[in-house]
């Protein structure tokens, strides 16, 4: 592709503008001969150091801040903002994308709205794909991910390939990272959600201020204006973020109990199932919902409503909600004991989440809740007491053990969750940990492993090693019976 077409309406300057474009990266080791090479801002480093070694691997053009002091012959596009200049560029690039993408933010249930929104459309008839944490579904993929929002050349060329292969309708998770640095500014939005805020990233993110902003972006910067906003309303941040997105513009749909499109009228639990009445256009629907969790009707509105609004009758979406599966690793049933005893695996590593999934057990647990988890490293460290506290308040027994320390001390990482857990157990070691709290468990008890969820590795100081919780429930289920 040709600069001045790729560079779109940012200026090329007459010398570059004819040249053949074969590429683009942010960066320089990817860099081919043809390629443009994108300088970023970064928090560890600046690209602008990298612009001699991405010229000696046959970059073609340069991406560029205005304000850069740029010591090169190759042909120059200077940007106010890179990050989100790189983004259009690659989607223009790339060229394709579904018809219809929705993306949705908030701190907790990102995935499951994604994977649901897709199944629902799915159930109408839809070719559809969802994209996140857990990877990429569609009808002819299952990719395991390692980002939340991938990088933005990956997710336009993503998006392209997903439009060749026929999938017309695509739910995304906007991760506040994704949002903050731009990913998705080049994806075209038919409609966007918000479930909650809480805390999270506090690494990143200065203030829950700034946190909150960085999650806005989706509404008043990428969402065209008048497309519909699905908002979840019975959350504390509800009411701000609907108040963010209707100054910018959007078509505001609440759904839950305050909800005004889809509204939450009466909810009973069971065991592993909840039955709902839901409220959609004058008319009540019944159904039953195969999932365990207010949180997960929680994310399952917020999955109807975006289906709806991109065209799904919504009797036919929320009839679909009788069919939906939880997203992997998310209060999944990894297996039950001979006395009865459900172990389940569940992705909460931050403060809300924890406190979600471990409330969400109790009605149907009439002996011990039973919890074992622990704290990434090089992540926020504020949020290991506070989940030390929710753990102790809301389990009867906890166990505190290992996540991925990453490059961090493991002893270190526990001993600030233990500080506030008093009476906990320690052990280090998650297979022992898991395989402690089935031994233990009786007749009653609920056993929760979180924080892992659907991972398949454990990362110790720069090295990933194979491990599955829900292998190692399994695991310490057979080694239960046979002892
Ligand atoms: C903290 C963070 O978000 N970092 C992201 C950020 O990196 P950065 O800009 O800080 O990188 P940097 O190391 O400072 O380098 C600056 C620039 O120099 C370039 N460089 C660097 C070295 C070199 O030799 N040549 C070169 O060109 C880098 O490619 C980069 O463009 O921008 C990069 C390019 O977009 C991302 O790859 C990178 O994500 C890293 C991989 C990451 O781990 N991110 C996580 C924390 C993340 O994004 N998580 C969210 C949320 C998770 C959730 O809650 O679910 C997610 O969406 O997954
Ligand atoms: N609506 C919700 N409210 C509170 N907690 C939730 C909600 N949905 C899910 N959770 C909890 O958060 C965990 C992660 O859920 P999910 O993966 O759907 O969220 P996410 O926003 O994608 O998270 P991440 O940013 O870590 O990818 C679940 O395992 C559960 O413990
Ligand atoms: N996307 C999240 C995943 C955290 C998963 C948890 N197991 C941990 O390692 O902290 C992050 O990178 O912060
Ligand atoms: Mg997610």
């Amino acid at each position: 592709m040709k600069l001045c077409d790729l560079a779109g309406e940012f200026e090329t300057g007459p010398d570059g503008a004819h040249i053949d474009i074969t590429g683009l990266t942010s960066d320089s080791r990817r860099v081919e001969p043809g390629f443009l090479f994108a300088a970023l801002a970064g928090t560890k480093a600046n690209g602008e150091s990298f612009l001699a070694d991405a010229e000696r691997r046959g970059a073609a053009a340069l991406l560029v801040s205005k304000e850069a002091t740029i010591d090169s012959r190759l042909p120059l596009v200077r940007v106010d903002d890179p990050r989100r200049a790189l983004s259009l560029m690659a989607t223009r690039f790339y060229g394709r994308q579904p018809g219809c993408v929705v993306a949705v933010t908030g701190t907790s249930g990102k995935t499951s709205i994604a994977a649901f929104t897709r199944q629902i459309w799915a159930a109408a008839g839809l070719a559809a794909a969802s994209i996140g944490t857990t990877g990429v579904v569609s009808p002819g993929r299952n990719d395991y991910g390692t980002l939340t929002t991938p990088e933005p050349v990956a997710l336009a060329k993503l998006m392209a390939e997903l439009a060749d292969e026929g999938v017309t309708h695509a739910s995304m998770e906007a991760s506040s990272h994704g949002l903050d640095q731009r990913r998705l500014d080049g994806i075209r939005l038919s409609a966007a959600g918000f479930i909650n805020l809480g805390r999270d990233h506090m690494d990143y993110h200065p203030t829950v201020e700034d946190y909150f902003r960085a999650k806005m972006r989706l509404f008043d910067t990428l969402l065209p204006k008048g497309a519909p906003a699905v908002i979840f309303a019975d959350d504390e941040w509800s009411a701000r973020a609907a108040d963010a997105a209707r100054q910018a513009g959007a078509d505001v749909r609440l759904v839950g109990r305050a909800g005004d499109f889809l509204v939450l009228k009466r909810l009973e639990h069971e065991r592993h199932r909840q039955i709902a009445e839901i409220e959609a256009a004058g008319q009540i629907h019944r159904i039953v919902l195969p999932l365990a969790g207010e949180f997960q009707m929680a994310n399952a509105l917020v999955a109807a409503g975006l289906a709806i609004s991109t065209g799904v009758e919504p009797a036919i979406a929320l009839r679909a909600l009788e069919g939906l599966r939880g997203a992997p690793g998310r209060l999944e049933l990894a297996g039950t004991t001979r006395e009865g005893v459900p172990v389940f695996v569940d992705y909460a590593h931050k403060p809300e989440a924890l406190e979600n999934v471990l409330q969400s057990v109790r009605p149907f647990t009439t002996g011990r809740v039973i919890a074992v988890f622990g704290c990434g490293g090089d992540r926020d460290t504020g949020k290991r007491p506070i989940m030390g506290e929710i753990a102790s308040r809301l389990s009867d027994v906890v166990i505190v053990t290992d996540d991925n320390p990453r490059s961090e001390v493991p002893a270190t990482i526990r001993a600030a969750i233990l500080a506030a857990a008093p009476g906990a157990r320690e052990i280090a070691d998650r297979r022992e940990a898991i395989a402690t709290a089935i031994a233990m468990a009786e007749a009653g008890d609920t056993v929760i492993v979180a924080g892992k969820g659907h991972e398949n590795g454990q990362t110790i100081a720069g090295e990933t090693f194979p491990f599955s919780d829900h292998e190692e429930v399994r695991r310490a289920i057979a080694d239960k019976e046979s002892a």
